[in-house]
């Protein structure tokens, strides 16, 4: 029963199993051992607990053969593998007949041992417990670190969808997974808000009807300075989008009488949300602003006062939205800053870049309170767009959320000096200290929240950290609202109590292309006056987005996306474009990312990998997107020097929410099974935006076993298509 296996730098490496084991056993085992070959120096066997990964999905002989040949190590130096075949491999078949060359110099195996059921692994008298890698504990340890947001930049990353990875799941498992993927189970299909008879306004439940929405961007509704900003932007014959039409007739024409309002802004992927929510809250705010004109202006002690909020789970979407923004201001003048500019992380000597920068572009003067105070000649800031847990750090200060209590505020000492070393010193030591660094925001004038990406940013994952915000703009504008623990919500008691309607002081609004059922279901409770404003297209992959299914045709994956990115290329240059298309490939994991990334460049391919522990990332800028977007003259793209210049983007869900790749993103790969299927809306979704054509290539193994799968992601995503 015992699988053996051992190795060392210089010498031979052997497997060897036990007879009897069941074909699924053996070959998990198998390539297992096959894995621990190929990290390196690991001659003692203790970084193998950590690299294990569970294979059972791929149970075929010729794939474990194939697996085993590209593992083998390629210097003489390094050793080989010998691979048995299925049939062949007995206890009495192993290479070194029980000689291992470790053993003989005197070193203990490394032993890797399936654990029947109630079996201890430490039955195991011959090895030491510290030595026995138990394959049924890696699966539980590995975790999914594709992070979506500021969490990152805490170092703590959470999954989007945490329970949903496949890669270190059992079959069984796997297929769970699958089955959550029924239609029926995700999406919450709200009722058109749109009826088609003029006269159904009040007798259906019908918002408004089609011939009310309009269909060109003009002015009014809209100030003069939008229209020809839109027009700017996206030509001179651009009409609104479904959604746009809808949000203006909503947003734009109908009577404040109301009050605050609650709005859901729902549509496919690059369908224009952004201009959808960004023109009535700008608007709304200009006018807001043309209308107290004569009023002095807000006195705080902080340096921002915005009017409007705008959250997102990215930094990358935070910049990209408040560049959106500024190209809609170019002749309505209103502020906006992006709170994701700074988001370095705070080390020795570095200052907060957050004050030093933004309090330097609006002169503010640092008054004897020890606050900022915002001079007279300063112009205020409209519109602050970032994350949540950016924006929540810029109210109360960074440090607002480590523990407290450790050491008290007197320990400090009154010696400025010695205050200075032990918050340095503290700064080191996540999650301690009491020190926080001065709020910078205030929310008084809040009128406007726009929560894009409101399923992210409402899952169990983020919700606590948007609501904790949401209520304090709700305090700071002197009417609180309570806020209910995130852990509060979940248990199953909640769901009995009666729902208590949330009604914040200030218009807000959610925009998503994906309603799962948890966030209907919340919003129900806690929004019930909602208005929920969705396009016709809503849960369907854009109409201009092609779908393709490539089969992987052997053991080295690499190559076959390899071969498919060239085959793409080969077609631009056959074709009428002047420039090589840039291809963006998602992975479920990030060391995925890193190993095809490296692949690629061994194959003379630059890409740029991006993961949430990217150097890239966290710098305070999207140069790394920008760069990579950026379009060169056809007359030198055409030279196609994709060794010198990236060409290809390789990633995870970090950025597959909400970022517009428009147009220079043809091409999609989706390189792992999609988690769900509002995992793969999304992913697919960079790509056939804005009417553009776009193409989303599907790779999975499309005959024999364990191609079901591919069949029944091939009947789900035909259906979203349709
Ligand atoms: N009315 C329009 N006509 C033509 N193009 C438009 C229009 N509105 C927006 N666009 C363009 O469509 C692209 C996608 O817009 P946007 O990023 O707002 O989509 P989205 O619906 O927010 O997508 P996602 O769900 O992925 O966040 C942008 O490049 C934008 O400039």
């Amino acid at each position: 029963m015992v699988f053996e296996f051992w190795m060392s730098k210089n010498v031979k490496s052997s497997v060897r199993l036990g007879k009897d084991r069941t074909t699924s056993c053996y070959q998990e085992l198998f390539i297992s051992s096959l894995m621990l070959c190929r990290i390196p120096k690991n001659p003692t066997g203790k970084a193998c607990r950590t690299e294990l990964f569970h294979t059972s999905t791929y149970l075929n002989a010729k794939f474990a053969t194939t697996l085993a040949q590209s593992l083998s190590p390629k210097s003489k130096k390094s050793g080989t593998i010998e691979v048995a075949s299925r049939a062949s491999f007995t206890r009495d078949d192993a290479p070194h007949k029980g000689m291992s060359p470790v053993v003989q110099r005197g070193r203990r195996p490394v032993v890797l041992r399936a654990r029947e059921s109630g079996q201890s692994p430490r039955n195991n008298k011959d090895v030491p417990s510290s030595r026995i890698a138990r394959v049924g504990d890696e699966r539980r340890r590995h975790t999914a670190p594709n992070v979506h947001s500021e969490a990152i930049q805490g170092s703590t990353a959470r999954p989007l969808f945490p329970s949903t990875s496949r890669d270190h799941r059992s079959d069984a498992r796997s297929n769970k997974n699958y089955e959550e993927m029924q239609d029926s189970g995700e999406f919450y299909h709200p009722p058109s808000p749109i009826s088609t008879s003029s006269s159904s306004k009040g007798k259906s439940k019908a918002l408004v009807s089609e011939r009310e929405l309009p269909t060109s961007f003009t002015s009014p509704p809209l100030l003069p300075g939008f229209v020809s900003s839109l027009k700017e932007m996206l030509g001179p014959d651009t009409k609104p989008t479904p959604i746009q039409s809808l949000s203006m007739k909503w947003l734009l024409e109908s009577d404040d009488a109301a009050g605050w309002r609650q709005v859901l802004l729902a549509a496919e992927t690059g369908s224009g949300k952004s201009i959808a929510y960004l023109l009535p809250v700008l608007q709304n705010i200009k006018l807001a602003e043309l209308l107290s004109k004569d009023q002095p202006p807000t006195s705080s002690t902080r340096p921002y006062n915005p009017r409007g909020l705008i959250l997102a789970p990215t930094h990358e979407l935070s910049r990209q939205l408040s560049g959106f923004a500024k190209s809609l201001l170019h002749e309505t003048k209103l502020r906006v800053v992006c709170a994701s500019q700074s988001n370095v992380k705070n080390t020795k000597g570095q200052k907060d870049a957050t004050s030093s920068k933004m309090a330097s572009m609006f002169q503010d003067v640092e008054g004897s309170t020890g606050e900022f105070q915002v001079s007279k000649s300063s112009h205020p800031v409209d519109l602050l767009v970032g994350t949540p847990m950016k924006v929540l750090e810029m109210v109360r200060g960074r440090g607002w959320d480590r523990r407290e209590g450790q050491e008290g505020e007197e320990d400090i000492g009154e010696n400025e000096e010695n205050q200075k070393k032990l918050r340095r010193g503290r700064d080191k030591m996540p999650g301690i200290g009491k020190w926080r660094s001065k709020p910078e925001l205030g929310l008084a004038n809040v009128e406007w929240v726009v929560v894009d990406e409101a399923d992210v940013l409402f899952d169990p994952d983020f919700q606590e950290t948007t609501r904790t915000l949401l209520a304090d703009i709700s305090e700071a504008r002197g009417a609180p609202v309570p806020l209910v623990s995130a852990s509060s919500l979940r248990s199953p008691s909640s769901t009995h109590t009666t729902p208590e309607p949330t009604n914040y002081p200030f218009n807000l609004l959610l925009t998503s292309a994906t309603i799962p059922n948890s966030l209907n279901a919340y919003l129900e409770k806690h929004h019930p006056s909602l208005v929920r404003l969705a396009s016709p297209r809503l849960h369907h992959l854009p109409k201009t987005l092609q779908t393709e299914y490539v089969s992987w045709t052997g053991g080295n994956k690499f190559a076959d996306i390899l071969r498919r990115i060239r085959r793409i290329w080969a077609e631009d240059s056959a074709g009428e474009r002047g420039s090589l298309s840039k291809v963006l490939i998602f992975c479920n994991k990030s060391t995925k990312v890193v190993e095809l990334s490296a692949y690629l460049a061994e194959q003379g391919i630059k890409s740029v990998a991006m993961t949430s522990q990217s150097e890239h990332r966290g710098r305070g800028s999207n140069k790394h997107l920008d760069g990579f977007l950026r379009t060169r003259a056809a007359h030198e793209a055409t030279t196609g020097d994709v060794k010198n210049e990236a060409h290809v983007m390789v990633t995870t869900s970090l950025l597959s929410r909400g970022l517009d790749f428009t147009p220079e993103i043809k091409h999609v790969f989706i390189v792992d099974e999609p988690r769900n299927m509002i995992d793969f809306l999304h992913r697919a979704g960079r790509s056939g935006r804005a009417g553009q054509r776009g193409k989303v290539v599907i790779f999975g193994k499309m005959k024999g076993r364990g191609s079901e799968r591919v069949r029944e992601v091939r009947k789900r995503v035909g259906a979203l298509a349709a």
